[in-house]
């Protein structure tokens, strides 16, 4: 368990607590990385139940909608041939009777699983899943059409700051309201540099908006992650890959099975290690005092 007490109230996600002194909620960010290859999903939702994550979370578009005007037309080698960028975004999306077998798949290894819709018929399409939450990607952060159909479902909302000014997440936190939200750190630069990490925003996204904070990470390595935890993440979230060598723009910028099982591994041990800030002399320190005090007081 987590120690950092503050008077900011955990949010439900289901069946599960996120705030402060909770267990922090891993999730393991399968976004496209699946190349639109439903046993891939699976393959990548066993690794995440593996390594003792919280839940997977998917990237759910509808492509005429969510795909910027200049980028529709460009053309983009795939691995299914040169294809417009439009295209390709609808090669790599799931329907409805995929995502239902993906969400009971993750559900039958006790993980939650939901997406980032990208806009409104997504979330329409995410509502009819019965997803637990919903994550508003940093790219969404100014879409207030998109934002204020996510309030109306009623759900805890994830909400990531990256590529956003602060203006522009206060405006996403008036339109969401803060009674179920958790918000994360993130900046969007993938791979991130760590000059460009800023783990410091955790605390001020934290004192600003009175939510639990937590971060999305696009770092190499799990260093930046960890030091998140330790400044009082209350939920870590980073890309997954079979495969860093994968076809795909995320896949170099994700950890491998082994990376995200040390990261979780890791994050368990940071939970303890934290403690609660009060002074207190230990059971184990018991022995070592008779031995190596000289003057007791
Ligand atoms: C891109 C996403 O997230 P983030 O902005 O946290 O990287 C996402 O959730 O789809």
């Amino acid at each position: 368990m987590t120690s950092m007490t503050t008077d900011i109230k955990p949010v439900a996600i289901g069946d599960v607590q996120v705030g402060a002194g909770q267990q922090v909620y891993v999730i393991g960010e399968i976004g496209i990385n699946h190349n639109g290859d439903i046993e891939i999903a699976k393959q990548l939702i066993d690794i995440s139940a593996e390594a003792g994550a919280n839940a997977v979370k998917f990237q759910k578009r509808t492509p005429d909608i969510s795909t910027p005007m200049d980028m529709r037309d460009k053309i983009r080698s795939t691995p299914w041939g040169d294809m417009t960028y439009l295209d390709y975004r609808y090669r790599v999306e799931f329907d409805q009777a995929q995502y239902k077998e993906l969400i009971s798949y993750a559900a039958s290894k006790g993980l939650h699983a939901f997406a980032s819709p990208w806009d409104v018929p997504s979330v329409e399409f995410m509502e009819e899943q019965g997803a637990v939450t919903h994550k508003v990607a940093s790219a969404s952060v100014t879409d207030i059409e998109l934002l204020k159909a996510l309030a109306e479902t009623g759900k805890p909302i994830i909400l990531s700051t990256g590529m956003s000014t602060i203006e522009q997440i206060d405006k996403a936190v008036e339109t969401l309201g803060t009674s179920k939200l958790v918000m994360m750190h993130a900046t969007s630069t993938y791979p991130l540099p760590a000059e460009e990490a800023n783990l410091r925003m955790i605390e001020t996204l934290r004192d600003r908006y009175q939510v639990p904070v937590g971060y999305s990470g696009h770092e190499r390595g799990l260093q930046i992650s960890l030091a998140a935890v330790a400044l009082g993440a209350v939920t870590v979230e980073r890309h997954i890959t079979l495969d860093r060598t994968m076809w795909g723009s995320d896949q170099a910028s994700s950890l491998e099975p082994k990376g995200f099982e040390s990261l979780i591994r890791d994050i368990r041990i940071l939970e303890q290690a934290m403690g609660d800030g009060v002074k207190k002399v230990f059971p184990g320190e018991l022995a070592p005092l008779s031995r190596l005090r000289r003057v007791d007081a």
